[in-house]
C-alpha cells in the first residue's frame, strides 16, 4: 500500500464517511457506529475532505481537524484517514474512482447523514456515485421526510434495500442503498462553531 494509505485486504468491506469534520463530533460517532452495526461493514474509515466543493468558507486546517476527529473517534475498526487530500480528489465520485484503483478488490460503502441525501443530486456526477458504490443513509434530526422526498431517493427508489436487508448493503452490487431510521444525536458541527467551543 502506498505510504500515508490505510491498508485493507481484498475483499474486505470498509464503509466511507467523507466529512468537513470541523470539527468532528458524537453525531459522527453515532453514524459510524450504527453502519458498523447495520450496513454488514468490517471496517469505516473517515475520510476527512479537504475542503467541502459546495462550502464557500475554508474549514480549519486539515491537520487540526484530523487531531480532532482522532480523539473524537476511537474504536479498532475505525481510521481517521487524509487520503482525499493525498488523492488530491475533492468530488466524491473522482474520489470513489481513486479508490477502487488503488484498492483493488475492497468493497467500498459510501456513508452519510440524511441532510446530505437531500443534496446529493447537486454533487459533482452524482449518479456516478451510486454507481460506484453502495450507499448507506443514517437519519439525522430535522426534516423527517428527507429520505422520501430527495431527488435522488426518489430517482433511486427500485435500488433501495429494505430494512430487513440492511446487513446485505455492504457486499451489494451497485446501485444499492439504505437508509436507516433510529435513534439520532442532534450535534452539528454549525452549532459547535455557533458556541464558540471551536475556532477556525
Ligand atoms: N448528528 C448527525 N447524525 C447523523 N449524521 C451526521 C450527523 N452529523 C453529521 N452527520 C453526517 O456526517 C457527514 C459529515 O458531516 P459534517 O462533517 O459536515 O458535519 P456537520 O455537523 O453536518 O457539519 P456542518 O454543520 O458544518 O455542516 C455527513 O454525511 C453528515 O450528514
Ligand atoms: O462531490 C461533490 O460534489 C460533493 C459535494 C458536497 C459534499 N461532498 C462530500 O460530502 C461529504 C460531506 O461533506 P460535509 O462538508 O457536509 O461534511 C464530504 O466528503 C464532501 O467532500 C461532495
Amino acid at each position: 500500500m502506498k505510504a500515508g494509505f490505510p491498508a485493507a485486504r481484498a475483499g474486505q468491506k470498509i464503509g466511507l464517511l467523507g466529512g468537513s469534520f470541523d470539527p468532528a463530533h458524537d453525531g459522527h460517532v453515532h453514524l459510524t457506529r450504527a453502519a458498523l452495526r447495520s450496513f454488514g461493514l468490517d471496517r469505516v474509515w473517515w475520510l476527512v475532505s479537504p475542503g467541502n466543493p459546495l462550502k464557500s468558507e475554508g474549514p480549519a486546517p486539515l491537520a487540526r481537524r484530523l487531531r480532532a476527529a482522532r480523539e473524537v473517534m476511537q474504536h479498532p475498526r475505525v481510521t481517521v484517514t487524509d487520503a482525499e487530500a493525498r488523492l488530491g480528489t475533492r468530488h466524491t465520485a473522482a474520489t470513489l474512482e481513486a479508490l477502487i484503483r488503488l484498492y483493488p478488490g475492497v468493497r467500498f460503502t459510501w456513508l452519510m447523514g440524511a441532510d446530505n441525501l437531500a443534496q446529493i443530486h447537486r454533487w459533482e456526477r452524482w449518479p456516478s456515485i451510486f454507481a460506484q458504490v453502495p450507499v448507506g443513509v443514517i437519519a439525522r434530526p430535522g426534516d423527517p421526510l428527507w429520505a422520501r422526498t430527495a431527488r435522488a431517493a426518489r430517482l433511486m427508489r427500485n435500488d433501495r434495500l429494505r430494512r430487513a436487508e440492511a446487513q446485505l448493503l455492504g457486499g451489494a452490487i451497485p446501485p444499492a442503498w439504505c437508509y436507516l431510521r433510529g435513534p439520532q444525536v442532534n450535534l452539528s458541527s454549525t452549532d459547535i462553531r455557533a458556541r464558540g467551543d471551536w475556532v477556525r
